[in-house]
């Protein structure tokens, strides 16, 4: 399990996370969502062990996460952050390959060249990473990351990323989360910071509402995914609608939708 107990971090005496408590089990996935500044960027490098915060503790299986040797701790976790630099002038199939540094992979080709088949970055393994389109170049990170834990191992592991499909297009954000869905059965969890409360909705387990600093609201789906609590998490309206395909629920964000849906099924929707 990742276990993140008691977290408060300040800059200049502000605080960014204010006494947050989360825990992410293995086979699920965790979706974080919030309003710009609302610190998940902030909460995620503290799980990732990326900041050292002095106050509370992160426990990866166990074990503190600064406890942990480098080695150790990439056996156990892999993360995408919101953005990853690149200076020199690498193929994707080289950035991809980036991610065997820190793996112990039995057949490293094969793993290369499944996982970007996987994430659909195959055909553009010869191409130079800095000419690759955002959504791309998204993709060829991604593979990086996944190399590092996709073979199966006898203990629990945990996946990060900060927004992985925010330049993706929607056939492609849901390739990516069909991806993190697969990793389940690996003995994975995933934490996925999102911003398309759509996807969330559709593809995870849990979901954890920031803002200010603060979590608003941790648990189940549909426990969380309330119009009034997201209403006042995002400061927008919010009109939940059922799906008639699934049963499952949509986010309208959209102010109109007021006005555009008849009464009597408003006040159906509203005790969604
Ligand atoms: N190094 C820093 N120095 C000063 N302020 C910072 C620093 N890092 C983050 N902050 C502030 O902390 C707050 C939270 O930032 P963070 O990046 O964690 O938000 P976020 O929820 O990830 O936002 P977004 O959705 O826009 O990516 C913001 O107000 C930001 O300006």
């Amino acid at each position: 399990m990742l276990r993140a107990s008691n977290i408060h971090f300040c800059i200049k005496n502000r605080a960014i996370i204010d006494q947050m408590n989360l825990e992410l089990n293995p086979g699920e996935i965790l979706a974080v969502l919030g309003p710009n500044g609302a610190g998940k960027s902030t909460f995620f490098k503290i799980l990732s062990g990326e900041i050292a915060c002095k106050q509370g503790t992160v426990h990866y299986n166990g074990k503190l996460v600064h406890h942990l040797q480098p080695k150790q701790l990439a056996a156990i976790r892999s993360v995408m952050p919101q953005h990853s630099q690149l200076n020199f002038p690498f193929s994707a199939e080289e950035v991809v390959r980036l991610g065997l540094i820190s793996s112990s992979a039995r057949s490293p080709e094969h793993l290369i060249s499944e996982l970007m088949e996987v994430t659909n970055t195959a055909h553009l393994k010869e191409k130079a990473f800095n000419h690759l389109s955002g959504g791309e170049k998204q993709r060829v990170h991604l593979a990086r990351v996944l190399v590092q834990i996709w073979e199966n191992k006898p203990f629990p592991r945990f996946l990060l990323l900060d927004e992985p499909t925010s330049s993706l297009d929607i056939a492609q954000q849901h390739a990516v989360l069909k991806i993190l869905d697969r990793l389940k059965s690996r003995n994975i969890g995933i934490l996925v910071i999102l911003h398309e409360l759509n996807l969330a909705i559709q593809y995870a387990d849990k979901i954890a509402l920031l803002k200010n600093g603060t979590l608003v609201k941790t648990g189940e789906v549909h426990a969380v995914m309330e119009k009034e609590t997201l209403a006042h998490v995002f400061d927008h309206p919010i009109q939940l609608i059922k799906n008639p395909y699934t049963g499952g629920l949509i986010v309208s964000s959209s102010p109109e939708i007021m006005s555009t849906i008849s009464s009597s099924k408003l006040s159906y929707y509203g005790n969604l």
